[in-house]
Formats: C-alpha cells, sequence, structure tokens
C-alpha cells in the first residue's frame, strides 16, 4: 500500500540490489571489514547484527557512499555507491537537527532537492509530528527527534532506507512508534536496511537478517530461518543474549 505523503515510485523501475564483493577496511591501522562479501537482493527489511565493533556502522557507510572501502567494491544495481547516495537516505542513531522549527528541517530538505514543499505538512502528520510544527526542533525528546530525522529522510524520496540503531535508548512507546514508520515506508517500496541490537526489534521488522562478525558475514537468511535455526554459535549464543566476543 502506498502512503501519499510519497512521491510516486515508478513501478517500471528495478528493485534496487546491493552487491559488496570482498570489502576490507581499516581504520586507526586496524581492520574493521576483512573480506565482506553481500548481496541484498529482495525486497522488504534487511536487519544487520553482530556484537559491538563487528563494523555494522561503517558498512552502512559504505553502502551509502561516505567512505570507500579499501579494496573491493560496493554496487547498487551496478553502479557504484558513491554515485547512488541521491537515491538513499541514511538515518543516525543521534540524529544532527538544524536550529530551526521542526517544520522548517523538512522544509529545508524539501527545498535543497527541489521538492514539492507543501508536502512538510503531510510528512510531519506521517511520523506524528503535525503538533509541533514551530517548536524548536532541538527542544524535542529523544524519540521525537527521531521521527522528525525519519520524516526528513523520507522526504528525499529514498528507494534505500538506511537506518543505524534509529531506536537505541527510546522507551518502548517510542520504539514502537518508528517502527510504525519504517514499516511504512517498506510497504511503500523502500528498500530498508536497519541496523539493530535489539533481537526483539530484529524479531518484529526483519525480512532477511546478516549477522557480522569480525567484519566479515557470517550468516545470510530470511529471518524466518534465522532465528529458529541459526547455523553458527556465535549467531545462537547473540540471539539467546549470550556473550559474543
Ligand atoms: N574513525 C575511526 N578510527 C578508528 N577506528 C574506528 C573508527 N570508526 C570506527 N572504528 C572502529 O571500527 C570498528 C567497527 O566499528 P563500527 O561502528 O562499524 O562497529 P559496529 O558493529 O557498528 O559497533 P556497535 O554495535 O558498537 O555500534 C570498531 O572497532 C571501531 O572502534
Amino acid at each position: 500500500m502506498r502512503d501519499h505523503t510519497f512521491a510516486p515510485l515508478d513501478c517500471t523501475t528495478e528493485p534496487m540490489r546491493l552487491n559488496m564483493e570482498d570489502v576490507h577496511l581499516s581504520l586507526g591501522g586496524q581492520p574493521v571489514l576483512d573480506g565482506l562479501t553481500l548481496c541484498l537482493d529482495r525486497p522488504g527489511i534487511t536487519v544487520l547484527m553482530g556484537p559491538n565493533g563487528t563494523g555494522k556502522s561503517q558498512a552502512l557507510r559504505l553502502m551509502h557512499g561516505l567512505a570507500r572501502p579499501d579494496t573491493g567494491q560496493i554496487l547498487w544495481n551496478g553502479h557504484p555507491a558513491s554515485e547512488m547516495t541521491q537515491t538513499q537516505a541514511l538515518v543516525f542513531q543521534k540524529p544532527v537537527l538544524l536550529r530551526r522549527s521542526v517544520l522548517a528541517n523538512i522544509d529545508f530538505v524539501l527545498k535543497a532537492r527541489g521538492g514539492d514543499r507543501s508536502r512538510a505538512a503531510a510528512l510531519l502528520a506521517h511520523v506524528g509530528l503535525a503538533a509541533k510544527a514551530q517548536q524548536p526542533a532541538r527542544a524535542l525528546s529523544g524519540g521525537e527527534a527521531q521521527r522528525l530525522a525519519l520524516a526528513r529522510a523520507l522526504a528525499l524520496d529514498p528507494r534505500v532506507l538506511l537506518l543505524d540503531e534509529p531506536t537505541a535508548s527510546l522507551d518502548p512507546g517510542s520504539v514502537l512508534a518508528i517502527e510504525r514508520i519504517v514499516l511504512a515506508a517498506r510497504d511503500a517500496g523502500v528498500k530498508v536496511v536497519l541496523v539493530t541490537h535489539d533481537t526483539g526489534q530484529a524479531r518484529r521488522l526483519a525480512d532477511e537478517v546478516v549477522f557480522l562478525h569480525h567484519g566479515r558475514v557470517v550468516e545470510h537468511a530470511e529471518a524466518s530461518d534465522f532465528f529458529p535455526r541459526p547455523q553458527t554459535a556465535a549467531a545462537r549464543d547473540f540471539i539467546n543474549g549470550r556473550i559474543v566476543v
């Protein structure tokens, strides 16, 4: 079901496909991604999981073309990720909002992209922030700020939404509100790649799961297979809340 707040996608465009091929990345002299190979070719929500420091955020940055790997290829539909940033939006755990009103934060993005600025109010309504439109964005609560960041991302009409722990340290009500927005984006045809440590959230949202360990993909499976039948000890321990090193 498409939502009226999104510009219609061209149904003839091919689905978004990601190919990461033998990607290596070192930071500060330490290997972070160590031969990461990943093909995402199904629509829906892909959840990236794995222990702390295993390279999930860096993988997301590379997917978005914000950084380049030392070696290896990252292609979206055959094009280098660095050429595809306009088709994507990345939302961080701690969004940086403009020192302006809530509405002005959306308007800024629509204006910069040459978008239809009359959509700003609808986007705010979509994320439940219509009543806060004139308030300073920096006075929003953590959950509200994250919903504004999502509205700002959706204002870009992304074909791919990259989310880096968007609900970390939020209360259950805020988590639910954000999950609803993510599901609506998925249902509107946006490809979602979500990093989360919250196994419950992964179970609620994931269509497929990619499990990273030590900078590599060690499992990639449909969510309906991954959770009941993890194939590695690391994934099994992670799902069961045991410490994974
Ligand atoms: N700018 C940097 N300089 C040096 N090392 C870095 C830099 N940024 C990240 N790292 C290191 O890269 C590794 C992977 O970091 P990344 O944030 O991608 O992991 P992650 O899986 O997302 O972790 P978490 O679950 O804790 O968010 C970590 O060991 C981190 O310390």
